[in-house]
Order: structure tokens, then sequence, then C-alpha cells
């Protein structure tokens, strides 16, 4: 795993475009900008242009979808695809919301995709497995997670992470899981939407879109893990504020003394 990528990101600091979801929209702001990138969130059709020619990566997260998003999201698909410009997906909630189902599988088949990031639930939905997702939330299922990356993986011609308490990830050949973490993220709202953002922000740096995922993955969930072995009091409230500062501050070689994947 090219952990380097991390000081890389720092240095370049590239501009990513997140279409983002108000309810989590200043935590992956700033967990964007907290990792070493620049975001930028507009739901403006009329600059989408401007926006994704200065965007080394789109982010394009469907949590609170409406009908002008969707049109919007077309149009900076389809400027990402004029600007060869890495798109990274939150499906949030396709496994609860038929609805949001049918609007993500046209989206990832009409337009290419480099990377998927989805809880289980979210992407056992798009993989077509039976799994029984609870609104944002992966909720239960007791389908082979490696199979589920991997089929969805190659259903969409693209790399997915399948988030959770192990990270795995799937470009459709290759498989690879991350370990890292605390069960405190999922007390977070926007875990997800941030992980999402921050794999989106790798993928500006690296030349593969499976390394993209494995290293965001990686940092992310060292971040998460480090907040707890720091400060092990920690709740919901304080979790979130503490993340900021350790996506900040964690370095390559913090990584390597906790880092958990294969
Ligand atoms: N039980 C857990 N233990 C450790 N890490 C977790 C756990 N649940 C989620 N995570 C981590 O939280 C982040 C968000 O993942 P997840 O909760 O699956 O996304 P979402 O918020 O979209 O449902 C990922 O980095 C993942 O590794
Ligand atoms: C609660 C909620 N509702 C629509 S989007 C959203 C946030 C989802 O955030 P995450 O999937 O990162 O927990
Ligand atoms: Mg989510």
């Amino acid at each position: 795993m090219q952990l380097d990528l991390l000081d890389k990101l720092r240095a370049q600091n590239p501009v990513i475009f997140n279409i983002a979801n108000f309810v989590t929209v200043q935590d992956v702001a700033n967990a964007v900008n907290a990792i070493g990138a620049s975001p930028i969130m507009s739901n403006e059709v009329a600059e989408a242009e401007e926006i994704v020619r200065m965007a080394a990566a789109v982010a394009v997260n469907i949590g609170c979808l409406t009908k002008e998003q969707i049109n919007h999201i077309k149009k900076v698909e389809d400027l990402a695809r004029q600007y060869n410009k890495p798109i990274v997906f939150d499906p949030v909630a396709v496994g609860a919301v038929e609805y949001r189902y049918k609007i993500a599988d046209k989206l990832l088949w009409d337009f290419h995709t480099s990377i998927i990031r989805g809880n289980i639930g979210e992407i056992a939905a798009l993989g077509d497995f039976n799994w029984n997702s609870k609104g944002i939330d992966a909720g239960s299922g007791s389908g082979n997670i490696d199979d589920i990356a991997m089929k969805t993986a190659q259903k969409y011609h693209c790399t997915v992470i399948a988030s959770g308490p192990t990270d795995t990830i799937s470009d459709g050949k290759r498989l690879a899981h991350v370990h890292n973490g605390s069960p405190l993220f999922k007390t977070h709202v926007g875990s997800g939407d941030m992980l999402t953002s921050i794999v989106t922000a790798f993928t500006a740096v690296a030349d593969d879109p499976f390394e993209a995922a494995q290293i965001g993955a990686l940092v992310f969930s060292c971040a998460g893990q480090m907040v707890v072995q720091d400060h092990p009091g920690v709740g919901p409230g304080t979790f979130g504020m503490y993340l900021m500062d350790y996506l900040y501050k964690v370095t390559v070689a913090d990584i390597k003394q906790i880092a958990d994947f294969d």
C-alpha cells in the first residue's frame, strides 16, 4: 500500500468538488480540508463547468437527493467525463429506498465511476444481493462480503469500498481489507460521507483507484482509531471533534505503527 500518497496529497492540496448533502456538508468540507485537500461544494448547474475544470476529482453523494440535484449530478458527471476527472460515488440509503437505488443504478450505468463507497448494506443492494439495510445504516445480512464487493465492482466496472468494521475493497479482480477503525464511527453521522470525500482526495494523487481506495480507507480509519486510543472516554460528540484534529496531524509513521490491512 502506497502510504506516501498521504504526503503527496498534502503537498499537492488538490481541489475536491463535493456534491454533498445538507446533513453532513460541513463535516465533509472540514475532513477534506483537515487531511490536506481543498474542498469546494456547489449545487448550481450554471457554475458546474468552471468547478469541474478547477477540481482534481469529484465526490457525488446522494444523501439528500432532489430532482434538481439529479440534473446537476448528470451535468457534473458528464463534465467529469469530458475533462477526465475521477468520480467517487456515495450511494446513501440505496438499500432502504428503492427510488434511490433506481437513480443510483442509472447514474452508475450512464457515467463511468472510479469508486463506489458505501456501507455493506448499500453495496449489497447495488450488487442485487439480499441484505436488510436500515435507512442510512448497513443493517444486517448474511452474505459473503468479499463476494458482494467483488461482484458489485464487476457489475459497474469500477472499484468498490464496502465499509464497516472491516472495509472490504475490490476492483472486480483484486481484494483488500482494512481492519482499523472504531465502533464510535457508527455514532457519528457523516463518517461514511467523510470517508467518501477523503477517498476522492486520494484519487487525485493516485494512479490506480484501487490504491486510492485502500489508502483513503486506511488513513481515515486509523485516524479514528487513534482518537479512541488517546482519548478512551470519548463519546459521540467529542469523537467527531477529535477526528478533525487527527485527520490533520496523522502521519505516515503513525499509520505504520497501527495499520492492520491485507
Ligand atoms: N464497527 C466498526 N468498527 C470499526 N470501524 C467502523 C465500524 N463501523 C464503521 N467503521 C468505520 O467507519 C467509517 C464509515 O463507515 P460506515 O459506517 O460503514 O459508513 P456509513 O456511515 O456510510 O454507513 C469507515 O472508515 C469504517 O471503517
Ligand atoms: C442522516 C442522513 N440522511 C440523509 S444523508 C444523511 C447522512 C449520512 O451520513 P453517513 O452515511 O456518512 O453516516
Ligand atoms: Mg453513508
